[in-house]
């Protein structure tokens, strides 16, 4: 076999990092692939920011009041110390065993795609860096950067492995993969036609915020209250009247794009609930309308809500499914997502797409820090 041939199908075992929009914490998950197919499933973990994450909600707000004007807030590095720290508990966690290269996501504390014909910007704290130095082995991350520059979403930018995880599990048919975290994104998958993708609309956000103004609570623990209240159809219909489902898809999100709660006084604790899920549960149908899936496969957090899961399968006609029902870990896509996009990265390979995020052509994404 020549020696181009070996270097094509070297298999890593990949390290992947996500901390999602939801502020809650760190999944890791490690995989072995080659950045094309999937191998394995190694072990996952996830951990809770300790002190509530309040480090990184300031950072949220720095970033948020900095918008790019100007240079970097100094108080930014306190943030992005924060996040290395918690990630470098994470790895150790997990262990460092046989991983070849980590994909650090690190946190989207600021994310403004492209629109208008502006370019947009995204920043991801966290140093790959700090990382690579840290365990010994490449560390890929600033996964968007490229992306935005280039004119695209920076988001979302799992469909890819979405698309191999269908290989890996052999699934035919039309797949809409659907991703209800912070913010809800699905991709659409038939066979190996070019993938569509796209965020959809609010996922657990406003409904996790709802909750912590009037229930005390983070979220809304096996959708007790959305699955007791009734939704407020013309309030969802008014929400749908801003300007987030006005542009053309792909488009992505920023968790605060969907700040419905001050149009929410007055409303009890339960039927804001079953409202925000309805809400959640409408935006994602209403991006598989045209695509009409064959399967609806469920990944994140909003799975666990049997409310949304219920009204998503009363918007749509596909068959509904959690992640688990097709052998995949819905807690630990992401990571592993990242873990494949690594992978990717250092072979060239592309990572998002026209299709995806709207850039001009298939790209490749993600910066290389080496021990
Ligand atoms: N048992 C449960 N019952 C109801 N809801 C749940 C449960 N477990 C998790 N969730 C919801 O899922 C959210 C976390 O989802 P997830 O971890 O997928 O988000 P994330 O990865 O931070 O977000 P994103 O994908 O937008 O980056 C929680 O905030 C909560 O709203
Ligand atoms: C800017 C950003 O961090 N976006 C996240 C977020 O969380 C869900 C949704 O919004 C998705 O667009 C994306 O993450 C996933 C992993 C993605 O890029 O596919």
């Amino acid at each position: 076999m020549s020696k181009a041939k070996v270097m094509e199908s070297k298999r890593y075992m990949a390290l992947g990092l996500m901390s999602g929009t939801s502020l809650d914490g760190v999944d890791a998950a490690v995989i072995e692939t080659d950045g094309e197919e999937i191998f394995r499933f190694g072990r996952t973990i996830c951990i809770d920011f300790p002190d509530d994450g309040g480090a990184v909600k300031d950072a949220v707000k720095i970033a948020l009041n900095w918008r790019f004007n100007g240079p970097p807030p100094n108080k930014l590095q306190i943030g992005s110390d924060y996040i290395d720290a918690v990630h470098i508990e994470a790895i150790g966690s997990l262990g460092i065993e046989n991983v070849d290269i980590i994909g650090y996501h690190g946190q989207t504390v600021f994310h403004q795609p492209a629109q208008n014909g502006e370019k947009g910007q995204t920043l991801q704290l966290g140093s790959g860096q700090t990382l690579a130095t840290k365990f010994g082995v490449p560390c890929v991350y600033d996964f968007r950067t490229a992306d935005v520059k280039a004119g695209g979403q920076g988001a979302p930018l799992a469909p890819i492995y979405h698309q191999a995880l269908c290989r890996y599990s052999q699934l035919k048919g039309r797949i809409a993969v659907v991703n209800i975290g912070g913010v809800s994104n699905v991709t659409l998958i038939d066979g190996n036609k070019p993938l569509i993708a796209t965020d959809c609309g609010p996922g657990n956000g406003p409904l996790d915020s709802w909750m912590e103004l009037k229930g005390g609570r983070n979220y809304d623990l096996a959708g007790e209250q959305s699955m007791k209240g009734h939704s407020d159809l013309k309030r969802i219909a008014r929400w749908f009247e801003r300007d987030f489902f006005k542009r053309p898809t792909p488009r992505s999100a920023d968790r605060y794009d969907f700040d419905v709660l001050a149009d929410m006084r007055g409303m009890s604790l339960e039927n804001g609930a079953a409202t925000l899920a309805s809400f959640c549960a409408q935006s994602i149908s209403r991006d598989l309308r045209a695509f009409t899936p064959d399967n609806i496969i469920v990944c994140g957090g909003g799975r666990h809500n049997p409310a949304i899961m219920g009204m998503l399968d009363m918007h749509t006609d596909g068959n509904v499914l959690s992640a688990e029902d097709v052998g995949w870990d819905g807690d630990a896509l992401e990571a592993q997502a990242f873990a494949y996009l690594a992978v990717r990265t250092v072979k060239g390979l592309p990572i998002s797409f026209p299709g995806t995020t709207g850039v001009p052509y298939p790209m490749t994404g993600g910066v290389v820090a080496r021990p």
